[in-house]
């Protein structure tokens, strides 16, 4: 029977068989390695072996291939030095795989059976391997088209994630291989039918170790995050691989991976359908913070530029949010209410105290004046509907010359139709061509922009007539305030947004086209007059101009705001969706209504749910204390089940006879003593500032940040300050604790103030039993 070689450890004498056995399989892979690293170099001096190979794979016509000969021909050979330099495990995994129940191959030269054939498996628990396959970052055949490395996102590489003890399919063995550029590390394997007695090539199939996925949750964290190819687990491939025919929603705990599958699942749609989601995948973040620290995922994983990952604050271009509302603002400014506030914004910013209240012209040799009542009465029936404001100044326009041609009695100078129109087109020439009408028009019917309607909208009087009985007053004086401040909130982008959807943008004369020299020799340029464009123009370069995309997918779901939702689905109408979140996690204070804006922004597309269930990040010790908060925060929610444990208790600190800043520098420093990577220190939002100068000094692998910063991140190491003064920061403070509380991969550190009534161990009223 094979089974892993023990512990060298506890039995000396077998230890030395067990390194020269891991010794020779590690031998084996580079063996393996030495191949894949020759034939890339082969194509790369084989010019013509791209386009031999490109006609080869083209015959097989599915996407997956295609998609595969992209990245055997051209990102394979080209990059071969980023692969030495930059991939430090380009070849990752293998497996060993029974005889299957039919010998079809897919494209990508593996056997595509998932079940083993009838006789796989010997009546006396015997089988032989029928099948290798080894899985990497990209696929690699050999000069006979047999897989050298298949792409870990091909159909054959599905088992070496999906493959269970429980559900083996044809796999016997899987290995995880750590190599770094050239060379081979190390090999882990499991043993999927641990019954079975295997042979390869006459010999027994050795079985090395265990816990590849144990090796990767325990190292060190730094400042961004690693892909995760190695190790995706089952239920986690199954949502990488959903067809992406509609939504894929996702719902999971603290540290489920959530994050990680959202970016693996952008590579592998990219795979599987590149012609379609090629440039075209957006992945909204909620903070700036933890796009930095994903954003090297997929460039790891071989996807380069076609994938924009984006914080949510910087969704509208030329415009970046920097500054934070305090949580009753940022309640209002997302609610769906705000909705109808801009809606009347838009309208009511047309009236500013400085334009002109009467109309004087003169037409046809007459003095005419409109007075401010008419004026009025033209403003409104030229608002009356939905279309955007911008879009009606022409509308706006033309009543005005109804209203002055009226009054000029022009209209019964003439029964004949064709010259009582003829004398109207020369009064409208007469009128618009004055200086004083286009000046007029300018003030009375300006072009308005999203920052001016947000402008308007920060004095609070103007925003109290226009927030009537939609915001009560308290919620009109601090959003007013907000809106005064220098720079933008989060909340702000979204009603910019918003805005620019109300206000439509106007049309323009096209620019002149810069003149071809073909052009200038022929005198072409004078024969194109330079005219509006046309309706069907317009709509085109609207739709350009409004980014869409055909695959968005939004991480944090939870904390997307109503407002957000209608920001976020404007990219994505014609898209498919992967959502990403954890109720139990939400900063947003109405959880129901944000679930609303959420549908509606999904529309009727229909749902594909799927629920992770393991904590892969804290130890349980760790998880433990914060299902406290859980139970508190959702009572009746489920905590995910933590997979590690460290033994290391989480550590309580009250304040003694030392400040909070001279206790949290301590523990901080202590914790860098402790661990490798990174410690978070993770204060009330408001404490941000001061946060960053009680650690100030203690190095790069230090970070000071707010609650609300911490979505998302991880550190080896956490100190979380006052968990009473996090909580009590908005209504939804005890979610925004359990996020504190769930970012540190080994250890973690509470510091007590004194809102937390700490008993005499340091342990805050809260988190007690
Ligand atoms: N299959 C896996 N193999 C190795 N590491 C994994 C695996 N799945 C998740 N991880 C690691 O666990 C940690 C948590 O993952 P991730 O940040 O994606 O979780 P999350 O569900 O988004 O968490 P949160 O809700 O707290 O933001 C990361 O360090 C990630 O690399």
């Amino acid at each position: 029977m094979v089974g892993p070689v023990k512990d060298p450890v506890q039995d000396p004498v077998q230890g030395s068989v067990r390194d020269s056995v891991r010794d020779q399989e590690i031998g084996v892979e580079q063996e393996h390695l030495d191949r894949v690293y020759r034939r890339l170099e082969e194509k790369i001096h084989e010019a013509e072996f791209l386009m031999n190979d490109a006609a080869q794979r083209g015959q097989v016509g599915t996407p997956g291939a295609l998609a595969e000969r992209d990245a055997q021909v051209f990102r394979a050979g080209i990059h071969l030095n980023r692969l030495n330099n930059e991939f430090e495990d380009f070849l990752f995994g293998r497996i060993d795989l029974l005889l299957g129940k039919d010998g079809k191959k897919g494209p990508d030269g593996a056997y595509t059976a998932v079940e083993p054939a009838d006789g796989a498996v010997r009546d006396d628990q015997t089988a032989d391997i029928a099948e290798t396959l080894h899985i990497g970052r990209i696929g690699v055949l050999d000069s006979e088209y047999a897989p050298l490395v298949i792409d870990w996102r091909a159909p054959a590489a599905a088992p070496f994630y999906r493959s269970t003890p429980v559900d083996p399919g044809r796999v016997v063995r899987r290995r995880v291989i750590r190599s770094k550029g050239r060379r081979v590390l190390g090999v882990e394997d499991d043993l999927m039918r641990p019954q079975l007695k295997a042979f390869l090539d006459g010999a027994e199939l050795p079985v090395i170790g265990d816990g590849a996925l144990m090796a990767a949750l325990g190292q060190a964290r730094g400042h961004t995050m690693r892909d995760i190819v190695a190790s995706i687990q089952a239920e986690q491939d199954l949502v990488i691989r959903a067809p992406a025919g509609s939504v894929t929603y996702v719902e999971g705990g603290p540290g489920t991976g959530k994050t990680a599958v959202a970016l693996h699942r952008a590579a592998y749609l990219l795979y599987q359908d590149r012609r379609r989601y090629a440039g075209g995948i957006l992945i909204v973040s909620p903070t700036p913070l933890l796009v930095a620290y994903t954003e090297g995922v997929l460039p790891s994983l071989g996807e380069e530029g076609q994938v924009a990952i984006r914080a949510i604050g910087s969704l509208v271009d030329g415009v970046t949010a920097t500054l934070y509302d305090t949580p009753a603002t940022a309640r209002a400014k997302g609610s769906s209410r705000m909705l109808k506030v801009l809606r009347k914004a838009a309208r009511g910013a047309l009236e500013r105290g400085d334009a002109p209240a009467r109309l004087r012209v003169v037409a046809f040799g007459r003095r005419l004046e409109l007075e401010a009542a008419e004026l009025d009465r033209v403003r409104q029936s030229a608002l009356s509907g939905t279309a955007p404001v911008n879009l009606l100044r022409p509308r706006a326009r033309k009543l005005l010359l109804d209203a002055l041609w009226e009054q000029s009695g022009g209209g019964s100078r003439h029964t004949d139709p064709e010259l009582a129109a003829e004398l109207r087109s020369s009064f409208d020439e007469d009128v618009t061509g004055e200086d004083s009408f286009i000046a007029f028009l300018d003030a009375w019917w300006p072009e308005l922009t999203p920052v001016g309607v947000l402008t308007a909208m920060s004095d609070e009087r103007r925003l109290g007539r226009w927030a009537r009985r939609i915001l009560n007053p308290g919620e009109i004086r601090r959003v007013a305030r907000s809106l005064r401040r220098d720079g933008r909130s989060v909340h702000d982008i979204a009603l910019l947004d918003e805005l620019e959807a109300i206000l439509g943008v106007p049309a323009r004369p096209r620019r002149r086209r810069d003149l071809d020299p073909l052009d200038q020799l022929t005198g072409l340029d004078e024969l194109m007059p330079v005219r509006e464009e046309s309706q069907r123009e317009r709509a085109e370069r609207l739709a350009q101009e409004r980014t869409e995309y055909a695959h968005v997918i939004v991480d944090e779901a939870q904390d997307v705001t109503p407002m957000q939702w209608r920001m976020i689905g404007r990219r994505g109408r014609h898209a498919t969706w992967t959502v990403v979140g954890d109720p139990a996690q939400s900063s947003w204070s109405d959880v129901d209504e944000a679930a609303e804006a959420r549908d509606e922004a999904l529309g009727s597309r229909p749902r594909r749910r799927f629920q992770l269930t393991v904590n892969y990040r804290n130890p349980s010790e760790i998880a433990e204390l914060a299902a406290r908060v859980l139970a508190l925060a959702m009572p009746g929610a489920a905590s995910p089940r933590a997979v590690r444990s460290t033994g290391v208790r989480p550590r309580f600190t009250g304040l003694g006879d030392t400040t909070l800043a001279e206790t949290v520098r301590a523990e901080a420093a202590r914790l860098l003593g402790q661990v490798d990577g990174t410690v978070g220190v993770v204060v009330a939002m408001n404490r941000r500032e001061e946060a960053a100068r009680w650690v100030a000094g203690l190095g790069d692998r230090v970070v000071a940040l707010g609650s609300l910063e911490a979505k998302g991140l991880e550190y080896d190491a956490t100190v979380v300050v006052s968990p009473a003064e996090i909580a009590d920061e908005s209504p939804a403070g005890l979610r925004v604790l359990y996020v504190a509380l769930t970012r540190a991969t080994q250890q973690l550190t509470i510091v007590s103030g004194e809102r937390d009534d700490p008993d005499a161990d340091g342990v805050p009223d809260l988190l007690r039993d």
